[in-house]
């Protein structure tokens, strides 16, 4: 379980998030929704390690932490709202970049990435580029990537924004699967219908403050 407390964050001295009280809890699905502007992203940022909260605490299994370090551990994967993928790596290299800078070995870091293109349906596609994927694809190697460094809490920007509204559903199928494997995860996300297809628990932020429902 990931706890976080009393989280607060301004940009030039304007308060975007205060008083944030937020429990990750494990093998479960929490989705992050709100009006535009409330500081969805920003609260994902801070729980990704990407961007430091102003001030706050953070708890991991009982254990006083900050997400920088849960990242560099390897806790807490992401993926993003236009997935990133590196334009001029193949699939494969994108999945397998990251775990060999940490030290598994090409092997491994390759039989991993080709079990996860299999899960994910797309066995084929390990030589391809980015530029040549549907979005549903790309969506699909930014969650194997994000999979390869095998974190126990995976959340995701906005991750039917960039898609055909077709593939929503094909989205939370997804989620769902990863949740009965025992996933953690966190979806930030505009969209009630699919927050209510994949959440657990929902937790809206406002300015200056969060409820949960
Ligand atoms: N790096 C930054 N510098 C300055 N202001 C920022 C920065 N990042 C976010 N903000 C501001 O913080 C507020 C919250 O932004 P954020 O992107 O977190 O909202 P959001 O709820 O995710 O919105 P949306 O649903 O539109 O993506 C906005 O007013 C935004 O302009």
């Amino acid at each position: 379980m990931l706890e976080l407390k009393n989280i607060a964050k301004s940009f030039n001295n304007q308060a975007v998030l205060a008083d944030i009280d937020l429990t990750i809890e494990d093998h479960k699905t929490l989705a992050i929704v709100g009006p535009s502007g409330a500081g969805k992203t920003t609260l994902l940022r801070i729980i990704a390690g990407l961007s430091p909260a102003d001030s706050g605490e953070f708890t991991w299994q009982n254990k006083s932490t900050t997400p920088q370090q849960l990242r560099k551990d390897g806790v807490i994967g992401v993926v993003f709202q236009g997935f990133e993928l590196f334009p001029n790596m193949t699939v494969l290299k994108n999945i397998t970049l990251a775990p060999t800078l940490q030290g598994v070995s090409a092997t491994d870091a390759e039989k991993r990435a080709r079990d996860l293109l299999e899960q994910l349906d797309l066995p084929d596609q390990a030589d391809a580029y980015p530029f040549s994927l549907s979005g549903g694809q790309k969506q699909r190697i930014a969650i194997a990537r994000a999979l390869a460094l095998k974190p126990e809490i995976l959340l995701y920007d906005e991750p039917t924004s960039a898609l055909d509204p077709n593939l929503r559903h094909s989205v939370a199928n997804l989620i769902n699967a990863f949740k009965a494997q025992g996933m953690t995860q966190v979806v930030v996300t505009h969209d009630m219908e699919f927050a209510q297809e994949v959440a657990d628990t929902t937790f809206t932020v406002k300015k200056l403050g969060g409820e949960r429902s």
